[in-house]
């Protein structure tokens, strides 16, 4: 997960000046030093890591903070608020035309992952009730029109080309096409190039002129670390830029060019791509992302990805199912499916206020395997076996162990772990004895179970 080098040495700075108590001037200078290496180990550019510790030292050394009662937890308010503001205080977002088509043109390097962004923006804009049209201006590699294509009939999005035209001829077409069609938002997606270079900018200046774009968005790899800065600046130099969209923030990025971005060009990120999959897009929250370094977690952005990519019908079926304690192998697996749907179980958990910080990649990566290994064994019963566990008996469970490619005793364990979640569900629906809030049975990772959650 990105962040979590950063997240876990701000946490071991924290931890030691909890442990002190009262804080002299010189044990928060201390700290300080020790949050601007915790930055540059990060990859933020080391004037902004300058810059920001010189205003959190600034604010922290106040009487207010050191003669509190709890100066740690002020000094840490303190570095979530500059967190907060060096990444852009509000969530800034695209403007829409009052004219339609809105258009925004897609610019980067290549590999950037702009052609994944053009469709995860279409996707995005699209549930919101909008009707897009993607266009292939990257005319150079062949395979690039054919990309969009796929991904755009993935979204179920348009898809206007002209093969190996002129892409800035090609961006004028587009845009009457999108007229003609009702097509209120216009997605370009610009060829990349390795570097920056002249020609790839002159075009892109060119195709600028020609539709007036209303927003320009740079798609930045936070992968390249500190390079991120450089080519920020530059493209915005060239083209005046209107945000970024920050892509791969759920590889293992150290997360450096978060926090530099829109300090360096004043430009907002208003995207994160959180994975390869055409939903794994997020608007980017400044405060929200501040507390995810922090360990704080992200409930917000929890219950919105819960409210958008779950049924509601189907989780209230699933709530009366429980009640009535007909909670089977089927229904087990459709909850899996929905849990999925959310996202990498380690950008989910890490969401949660507690497990965030606390949550190794091996933990999210073994609770990943776990839910896949139930999903197969679940898998290989029929479906008369999915609907009444108690006909799995022994020789059932060795047929089940070796379609699924598992042992007897995980075909056992899971069984088990049913026959307790029933068992739970029925004291829930009556009402347990003893009043007790129970954990759930399932074990991510060697997480314990998550209250709320069958998994
Ligand atoms: N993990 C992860 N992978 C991503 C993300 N966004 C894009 N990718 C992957 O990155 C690779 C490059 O993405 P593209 O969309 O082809 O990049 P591009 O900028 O259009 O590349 P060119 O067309 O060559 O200029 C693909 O394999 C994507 O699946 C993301 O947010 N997370």
């Amino acid at each position: 997960m990105a962040f979590e080098g950063l997240s876990d040495k701000l946490s071991a700075v924290f931890k030691k000046m909890r442990g002190k108590g009262k804080l002299k001037e010189a044990d928060i200078k201390e700290a300080m030093r020790e949050v601007r290496m915790a930055l540059l180990e990060a990859d933020v550019n080391y004037k902004v890591a300058k810059e920001f510790v010189a205003k959190v030292t600034e604010r922290a050394v106040g009487d207010e903070v050191l003669e509190s009662l709890t100066p740690a937890q002020q000094v840490i308010k303190i570095v979530n608020d500059e967190l907060t503001s060096l990444m852009g205080e509000t969530g800034a977002r695209i403007n829409f035309s009052s004219k339609p088509p809105t258009i925004v043109m897609m610019c980067g390097l290549q590999g950037s992952g702009k052609t994944t962004h053009s469709a995860k923006l279409a996707l995005h804009f699209k549930n919101q009730g909008k009707r897009p049209l993607l266009v292939a201006c990257d005319v150079y590699r062949p395979a690039a029109i054919d990309q969009l294509k796929v991904v755009g009939a993935k979204v179920n999005v348009p898809v206007f080309e002209m093969g190996q035209a002129n892409p800035v001829e090609i961006a004028k077409k587009a845009v009457s096409h999108a007229k003609d069609y009702g097509n209120d938002l216009v997605i370009l997606d610009t060829a990349g190039r390795l570097h920056i270079d002249q020609v790839l900018i002159e075009e892109l200046q060119n195709i600028k002129a020609q539709v007036s774009p209303q927003e320009i968005l740079l798609v930045i790899d936070s992968m390249i670390g500190q390079d991120a800065v450089n080519v920020a600046s530059s493209f915005n130099e060239a083209l005046g830029i209107d945000g970024v969209i920050l892509t791969k923030l759920d590889g293992d990025t150290r997360g450096g060019a978060a926090l530099s971005v829109r300090a360096v060009t004043g430009k907002p990120i208003k995207f994160v791509g959180m994975g390869e999959k055409l939903e794994d897009l997020e608007p980017f929250y400044p405060d929200r992302m501040a507390s995810r370094i922090l360990g704080m977690g992200d409930v917000l952005t929890l219950i919105e990805k819960a409210q958008t990519e779950l049924d509601e019908k189907q989780a209230l079926e699933m709530a009366q199912k429980m009640k009535q304690n007909s909670f089977d192998f089927n229904d087990m697996l459709s909850q899996m499916q929905q849990l999925k749907k959310m996202g990498p179980l380690s950008s989910v958990l890490g969401m949660i206020p507690g497990v965030a910080g606390k949550l190794k990649e091996e933990d999210a990566e073994q609770g990943e395997k776990q839910l896949q290994q139930v999903e197969a064994i679940i898998q290989s019963m029929t479906a008369a076996e999915r609907e009444k566990p108690s006909l799995i008996n022994p020789s059932r469970k060795r047929r089940i162990a070796a379609g699924s490619g598992t042992r007897v005793e995980d075909v056992n364990r899971l069984i088990r772990q049913h026959e307790q979640m029933q068992k739970m569900f029925r004291q829930m629906s009556g009402g347990s004895k003893k009043g007790k809030r129970r954990k759930m049975p399932f074990n991510i990772g060697g997480m314990g179970g998550m209250p709320g959650m069958p998994f």
